[in-house]
């Protein structure tokens, strides 16, 4: 096939191809300008503009992809890279801002264990086993340290039952006393009884390259470009006139990332300021604005940048 003949020349790119985080991805990739078109039920699709070739991967596969080196550069949420036990085989270049979410042993609202160590010797659903071994031996061995049970025959194990999906549903169905499962908005939970008694881990999306990336040049370019996208996403510019008697109070209102760009105006009693600011508190910085006597006050969204 023309395809994979292509590819040994190629930087590999690991890009979820399903599930939360597919979109998101697709969004970065354009604003990156890396241009490719994905023929119907194919996983890989050459870049038309640089020598880079996306392989769209299960977002649970790719750090694992990413860590032995099969695949240069990737994509997947870091809950991902731990579950894969792959976090001291890949680098992880940069958070991405979506995907966030935690990972959290969850139970019943109802009768359900008040902390983790109420579970010790019960049954837990989970999709990341990896992650809850580790967690619930650990617990074990506490419970068992405190109340002298360790290396006995009364030691308790957490057992662990594994499920692709819709784990919520497993304490309703009473596979299970409690679950390990993702947590963002929290309504899956709450609609299936839950709550979260503790929280394993925090995540969100990240770019993560292999130790020994074939085309290290290229990874630095993605990544600038990615870099790029996502400080676009953040900022904002704001251009406003003020009087130069109060240039001081609103400087410090928008220092920038730098300095604030101040350009004199025909009346010299006026400057035009312009800047980035944090687009998440922009309201909040018009107003302090507005307080210290700046007029026409305008607000423009980043296409692209490199900060
Ligand atoms: N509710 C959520 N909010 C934010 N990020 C999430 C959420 N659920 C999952 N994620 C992130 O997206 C990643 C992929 O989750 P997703 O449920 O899409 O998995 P999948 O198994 O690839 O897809 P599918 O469930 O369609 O089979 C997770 O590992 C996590 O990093
Ligand atoms: O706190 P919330 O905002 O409700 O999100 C949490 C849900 O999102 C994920 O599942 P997803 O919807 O991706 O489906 P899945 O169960 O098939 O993985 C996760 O497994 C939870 O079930």
């Amino acid at each position: 096939m023309e395809l994979i003949k292509d590819l040994p020349d190629r930087l590999l790119f690991a890009v979820p191809k399903k599930g939360r985080l597919h979109s998101s991805c697709l969004s970065l990739l354009e604003g990156a300008d890396i241009q490719f078109h994905r023929k119907n039920r194919l996983d890989i699709a050459l870049v038309k503009n640089l020598p880079i070739a996306l392989v769209f991967l299960p977002a649970g596969d790719i750090a694992k992809f990413v860590g032995e080196g099969n695949v240069d550069i990737g994509i997947t949420g870091q809950d991902m890279v731990a579950e894969a036990g792959s976090q001291d085989k890949i680098d992880e270049i940069l958070e991405l801002g979506f995907g966030k979410c935690r990972l959290c042993v969850q139970v019943p609202v109802k009768n359900g264990a008040a902390k983790v160590e109420d579970l010790v010797g019960k049954r837990i659903a989970t999709s990341f086993e990896g992650i809850s071994e580790t967690f619930f031996r650990e617990i074990d061995a506490k419970v068992a340290a405190a109340n002298g049970t360790a290396g006995t025959d009364q030691q308790k194990k957490t057992e662990l039952v594994f499920v692709s999906g819709s784990v919520e549903a497993a304490c309703a169905l009473g596979l299970a006393d409690g679950i390990v499962d993702l947590v963002e908005s929290g309504e899956t939970m709450q609609a299936a009884g839950l709550h979260d008694i503790e929280t394993i881990l925090s995540s969100q999306a990240v770019l993560i390259a292999s130790k020994k990336p074939k085309h290290p040049e290229l990874v630095q370019t993605i990544a600038g470009r990615i870099k790029g996208v996502i400080a676009a996403q953040k900022y904002v510019y704001i251009s406003y006139n003020v009087e130069r008697k109060f240039l001081k109070e609103a400087s410090a209102i928008t220092p920038g990332r730098r300095a604030p760009t101040v350009t004199p105006l025909e009346d010299p009693e006026w400057v035009a300021v312009s800047a980035m600011v944090l687009k998440n508190n922009v309201a909040q910085t018009m107003d302090q604005l507005e307080s210290v006597g700046a007029h026409d006050i305008l607000l423009f969204s980043l296409q692209n940048c490199r900060v």
